[in-house]
């Protein structure tokens, strides 16, 4: 890798073609020879070999229409016999219910007079849910999970509840602590820490956390444990008789971007609610709708989904909201860039849900434009705003790398990469390109030079977009060619590269992009082929580099020297010119208090979002101070226009 970067430093970026002559493609023989790449075998824990079973196993799941990652290889629990039913079993109208009708079924505990009854422990359905700790497809953390504790922490609102420092019951429920036990999972990370006394205390949270942080659990964990803790609403009389209704009445509900993303949240609720009252469903587009309507009629305490498919079955009449204690909007921006919010007003707003005083809500997003701040002015009350680190930067368990590579040499360049020592030994690389047909494209390529390569983008079917996710997942595709669709929250253990064969036009989707390695203080690698054509993010790459303490080439330099004297030229679209959603002052908040001094001015690069207005004090946040910054002028409307791409 060393010598090879070299080589791309020191290359003739003045427009000459290059001298250099990538390896492979020299007479050497190796590309005569063809690559025949190395693969570790992915065993399931019971030591059935993955593949043999998985096109069965796929098709029935897909038959069933489930939904889900049911056959993503975590021990492909749908796909061994003995286990089909777990995830069917879930009774008719949530917890609430069991009590009455229903014998409880393994892993699902009971709520029978006010009191919480957990499900005996199960030995195989807990190596379905955690895995063996050295099989390489469940995350561990790695060796700078400590380092978490010295990132910068804000927080900022009234009364704001000391964070915790273990997972220790209380404030957390009892069978929450075990179930995090069993994902060994030792100490919560920043966000953790204090979303779950946050939420303990029945207060709104607004958050930003670097990827691979642990949000999922900043949102999962309190939301579960205080459920466990309050049980489920009774079923008003009113309502008729469920039973003949079929109308899930879920206590929690998680919205979600992606499909992807809501059946990985269902992964992660299904480990953390073992043995409790409460069932998870995920819904989304894409997937038979008569499928999820039959699992939400037995029975949904957690729901997942995404907005446009909740929407339809809210209209279908299959669910209601009127129980919801919880709201966690995950990549909230990313659900506005995708032109989600009418759906999300009407879910939120039009249809049955308890008003903001009358639930709990939590609000996830990476960047806090005018939009956001909109949502959170309608849908929170006087909530606690937390940051851990700088919004939108990288981890700096991330090595980030950025190569100097011509569109023509962007294929003999990565063969080289992937040629590097151990690349395609040790871990696995993924692989973003700027569109859906390059993805494609690239992923043909690279298996024609018998490289084990999948693809997925918005073009391909939810099953061939599972179907690549798991081959990726379980190591048999080690490369994963993906458009931005993989970019946000994806959580796949052992990625050790990420490549950006095209560089987003966005900054905040190189930030998400790079995320899917160095996650759970585990290192990565991140290298990113750079050319003039993308100079629109030279100035906000750098800019990135250096807050996290990564070499700058110099020809990052050159391109912004050279474009700063063109006309009209380069603006650091960190909080500037496209966005403005990174940073932000955040100006006349009350009470503020940080775990270690923030720097003051970091908030005050972006010039972006105006975080201002809440007056501390206040029952409920006054409006925001939107500052009319100038940060905001591509940030409307890009819902078209992203879904062709994706
Ligand atoms: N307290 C913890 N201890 C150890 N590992 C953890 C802990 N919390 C979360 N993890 C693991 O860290 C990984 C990243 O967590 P998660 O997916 O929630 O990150 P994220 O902050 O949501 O990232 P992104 O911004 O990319 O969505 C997951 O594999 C998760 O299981």
């Amino acid at each position: 890798m060393s010598d090879l970067n070299q080589n791309m430093q020191n290359m003739n970026i003045n427009g000459q073609a290059s001298s250099y002559v990538p390896p492979h493609a020299r007479s050497s023989g190796r590309a005569d020879q063809g690559f025949v790449p190395q693969q570790r075998s992915y065993n399931n824990y019971d030591g059935n070999n993955y593949d043999g079973g998985y096109n069965q196993g796929y098709n029935s799941y897909q038959s069933r229409g489930r939904g889900g990652y049911q056959s993503r290889g975590r021990g492909g629990y749908n796909n061994r016999g003995g286990y089909n039913n777990y995830n069917n079993y879930n009774n008719r109208g949530g917890g609430y219910n069991n009590q009455k009708f229903s014998a409880p079924r393994f892993g699902e505990g009971k709520w029978v007079d006010g009191k919480h009854i957990p499900a005996p422990r199960n030995e195989k359905l807990e190596l379905e849910l955690y895995g063996l700790p050295e099989d390489p497809s469940f995350q561990s953390s790695g060796i700078n999970f400590d380092n978490y504790d010295d990132i910068p922490v804000e927080v900022v609102g009234k009364d704001v509840p000391e964070p915790i420092t273990a997972f220790t019951s209380p404030p957390l429920d009892e069978l929450l602590v075990e179930n995090v036990k069993l994902s060994r999972f030792t100490k919560p990370t920043p966000v953790q820490k204090y979303s779950i006394p946050i939420v303990a205390a029945k207060r709104d949270l607004m958050a930003c956390a670097q990827t691979g942080s642990g949000k999922t659990g900043g949102f999962l964990f309190p939301v579960l444990s205080q459920s466990f803790i309050a049980g489920p609403a009774p079923i008003e009389q009113s309502e008729g008789n469920i039973f003949t209704s079929n109308k899930a009445y879920p206590t929690a509900l998680i919205l979600a971007p992606t499909r992807e993303l809501v059946s990985q949240i269902f992964d992660e609720s299904k480990k953390f609610s073992y043995r409790s009252w409460m069932k998870s469903c995920v819904v989304y587009g894409g997937a038979d709708v008569n499928s999820q309507i039959r699992l939400l009629e037995r029975g949904c305490d957690l729901l997942v989904a995404t907005p446009g498919r909740l929407n339809d079955l809210l209209e279908r009449g299959k669910i209601s909201l009127r129980n919801i204690k919880f709201l966690v909007l995950d990549e909230a921006d990313r659900m506005l860039d995708m032109g989600f919010e009418p759906q999300i007003r009407h879910i939120v707003q039009g249809c049955d849900m308890p008003g903001v005083h009358d639930r709990q809500t939590l609000l996830f997003s990476a960047t806090f434009p005018k939009d956001i701040q909109m949502l959170a002015k309608d849908f929170l009350k006087e909530y606690i705003f937390l940051s851990v680190g700088r919004v939108g930067s990288t981890s700096e368990n991330i090595t980030q790398k950025v190569l100097y590579v011509e569109d023509d040499e962007k294929k003999s360049v990565l063969l080289d990469l992937l040629n590097s020592d151990g690349e395609m030994i040790n871990g696995l690389t993924l692989i973003f390109t700027g569109t859906k047909k390059m993805a494609d494209i690239l992923a043909d390529f690279l298996i024609s030079q018998g490289y084990p390569a999948a693809a997925i983008h918005g073009d391909r079917s939810q099953a061939e977009r599972e179907r690549a996710l798991d081959m990726f997942r379980t190591g048999r595709a080690r490369l994963l060619v993906a458009t931005a669709v993989a970019a946000r929250g994806l959580d796949i253990p052992n990625v050790t590269h990420v490549i950006n064969y095209d560089l987003p036009t966005d900054i905040d989707d190189y930030v998400h992009r790079i995320g899917r390695t160095g996650r759970a203080g585990n290192t990565g690698v991140a290298t990113s082929f750079f050319n003039r054509n993308n100079r629109n993010v030279v100035k906000s790459l750098k800019d990135i580099l250096e807050e996290s303490n990564q070499d700058i080439p110099d020809f990052l330099n050159i391109v912004i020297r050279e474009s700063s004297g063109s006309k009209g030229g380069i603006k650091s679209t960190r909080g500037g010119s496209t966005r403005g959603g990174r940073g932000g002052s955040r100006g006349g908040l009350g009470s503020s208090r940080g775990a270690s001094s923030y720097g003051g001015n970091s908030w005050n690069n972006g010039g972006g979002a105006s975080w201002g207005g809440y007056g501390g004090g206040s029952a409920r946040p006054s409006a925001p101070a939107y500052g009319n910054q100038g940060g905001y002028s591509n940030y409307g409307n890009p819902s078209s226009s992203q879904q062709q791409w994706w």
